[in-house]
């Protein structure tokens, strides 16, 4: 069953999708890699990463055109997590972008990787790992 499977997107529903583009390609470096515009839902995917699907798992961020109130985000997702080299140079770069950094870098409670977590527009936490 798992031969040749691979872990290929994680989908998240935006409000917002040029500020989330805005997030996570100006600021967190990821590639557009395809955007796609479907009338007939009324929705628009757009999926970006850090390269092409082929070999890379990606983000598929859903935008519902009609869609205005935030969404519930439930305590139950925690978070999507990047791997960057120099973690203290990341938050510190983005800080001076105006990106608040509420987990500032340091080891992880109850052990030794060390961590760093961002909010994204739409609050979903995101977890640097320093690689
Ligand atoms: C290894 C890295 O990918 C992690 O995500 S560990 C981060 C750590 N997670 C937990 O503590 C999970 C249990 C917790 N009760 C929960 O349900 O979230 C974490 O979030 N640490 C917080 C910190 O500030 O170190
Ligand atoms: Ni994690």
């Amino acid at each position: 069953m798992t031969k040749g499977n691979r872990l290929l997107h994680t989908m998240l529903r935006v409000r917002d999708l040029e500020k989330s583009m805005d997030f996570y390609c100006t600021h967190l470096g990821m590639t557009l890699l395809r955007r796609t515009e479907h009338p007939e839902g009324r929705f628009t995917l757009a999926f970006l990463g850090y390269g092409a699907e082929s070999d890379h798992t990606v983000l598929e961020l859903t935008h519902n055109w009609d869609r205005t109130e935030a969404y519930d985000l439930g305590d139950a997702f925690g978070h999507i997590a990047i791997g960057v080299q120099d973690i203290y140079s990341v938050c510190e770069a983005l800080e001076a972008q105006g990106i608040e950094v509420p987990r500032k870098p340091g080891p992880m409670k109850h052990g030794t990787t060390v961590i760093a977590f961002v909010r994204d527009p739409d609050g979903y936490m995101i977890e640097f790992i320093e690689r």
